[in-house]
């Protein structure tokens, strides 16, 4: 049997993530792996471990032949670039859990991997404790995995739960998120769709490989659900969820983008509470599959920078089997979003965009419709994001060719039917 080679970890970064690692470690003796030297910031902060082990000096790290990896755990996404890019260079394996950091610099990371030929391990990063980034990678083929639907932000599920299932305020609902490890350092990055979308991008790489950037998908958080829009999500049996979707359309390419959604008692979405996360499947033959686990905290998240960890030991990189060994696919705006949207005053809604509305409630202050718009018409104008203007879509969402009802509703406008 061959031998698994010993891990020298240099890590930076010892809040939630890093030290949940260092204690995961201590009780992973067979891993065969230790942490010579930790990097943090503000070096009078008080330790749960050996004041021998920490320094602010990167280059204690980066510059050590003996560290064979490194672990990047920090939430400065523009310090988390320079040292990932470094480590590389310097012949270092890296594993890293910042999102925000691989999301924004793909393409570069993409190819420091090629040119290093070092191994960049993130399983961390997007859904923590679930194993979807290998799962997508290694498991899927390309033409097989037909659709993504996935609750990826722990802290906005965690939110939406307590404030509607224990009818906590939002406030006190984000500060327990903050308390508990699972919020980001600035939790807008959760609350308004940043995370999500962040992790979103991760995924589209490994599901279908797209290679793009946060910023060219459409995407909203949680900040403008109103209490009128859980009470219309009840009446109708339903759960408000933030969904991250993608899509292979019958046209070709991937449609995807982060946005809440009424889900239904029989999507499993429905069930996923609190900090946990789940991403549902559609494959060619499968049918449907569901992932399910914690998507934020200390040891959940510490659980999959152990499983990279251990991956290394036998040199495992990923292979970006969808980019580089088959077609990759190009994202796709052309499809229609049912939507609902509740709002104040019908002056913030332009209801022209909309391709026909289906709904309407204007009696109570707060009001209501829903109604067929094209996705870029979303993209171009952000109006359902300002004003206090809430858009959830509806269940069953994506429309990809809208002619055949436009025919039907027309012919039974003419009959009168409508
Ligand atoms: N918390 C979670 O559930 C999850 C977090 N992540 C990601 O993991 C990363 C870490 O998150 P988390 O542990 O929660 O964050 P914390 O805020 O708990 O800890 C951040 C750590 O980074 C250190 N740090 C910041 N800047 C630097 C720097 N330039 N050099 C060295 N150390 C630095 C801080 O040092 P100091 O202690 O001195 O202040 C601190 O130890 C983030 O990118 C986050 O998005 C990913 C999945 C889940
Ligand atoms: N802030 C993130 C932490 C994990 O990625 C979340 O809430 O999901």
């Amino acid at each position: 049997m061959s031998k698994h080679r010993q891990l020298v970890i240099g890590m930076f970064g010892f809040g939630v993530v890093g030290e949940g690692l260092y204690r995961v470690l201590e009780q992973t003796p067979s891993l065969s792996a230790y942490i010579k030297k930790v990097c943090i910031k503000h070096p009078d902060k008080k330790r749960n471990a050996p004041s021998s082990l920490f320094t602010t000096d990167k280059d204690e790290i980066l510059q050590d032949e003996e560290i064979n990896v490194v672990v990047e755990v920090i939430d400065d996404a523009n310090a988390a670039f320079d040292i990932v890019k470094t480590a590389l260079l310097n012949k270092k394996d890296v594993v890293s859990s910042s999102k925000k950091m691989i999301a924004e610099h793909l393409q570069e990371l993409l190819e420091l991997q090629q040119k290093t030929g070092r191994s960049f391990l993130y399983e961390s990063s997007a859904c923590a404790s679930i194993p979807a980034i290998r799962n997508l990678e290694e498991y899927y083929d390309n033409d097989l995995l037909h659709s993504i639907r996935a609750i990826v932000n722990g802290s906005t599920n965690f939110i939406l739960t307590k404030m509607f299932d224990e009818r906590l305020g939002f406030r006190e609902a984000l500060l327990l998120a903050q308390q508990q490890g699972f919020a980001e350092s600035n939790p807008t990055l959760d609350v308004e769709g940043y995370d999500a979308l962040n992790k979103w991008t991760i995924f589209l790489c490994h599901a279908y490989g797209i290679v793009t950037t946060p910023d060219q998908i459409l995407f909203t958080g949680i900040q403008n659900i109103h209490k009128s829009d859980a009470a219309v999500a009840k009446s109708r049996g339903q759960q408000i969820r933030l969904v991250a979707q993608a899509k292979k359309l019958v046209e070709g390419g991937v449609a995807a983008f982060v946005l809440p959604q009424f889900v239904t008692a029989d999507n499993p979405l429905s069930f996923v509470r609190n900090e946990y996360n789940g991403v549902v499947i559609e494959s060619g033959f499968a049918d449907q599959q569901f992932f399910y686990g914690k998507g934020a905290g200390s040891f959940p998240t510490a659980s999959a920078v152990l499983s990279d960890l251990s991956a290394l030991r036998y040199d495992y990189k990923y292979e970006y089997k969808k980019l580089y060994h088959h077609e990759p696919n190009q994202l796709n705006d052309d499809i229609y979003l049912r939507v609902y949207v509740s709002f104040s005053d019908i002056k913030f809604v332009p209801t022209d965009d909309f391709e026909w509305i289906e709904q309407w409630h204007a009696q109570e202050d707060r009001k209501y419709l829903s109604g067929v718009i094209a996705l870029l018409k979303l993209k171009k104008n952000p109006w359902w994001k300002e004003n206090g203007t809430s858009l959830i879509l509806e269940p069953d969402s994506i429309l990809e060719n809208i002619e055949e009802r436009r025919l039907k509703k027309k012919s039974l406008e003419l009959a009168g039917l409508l």
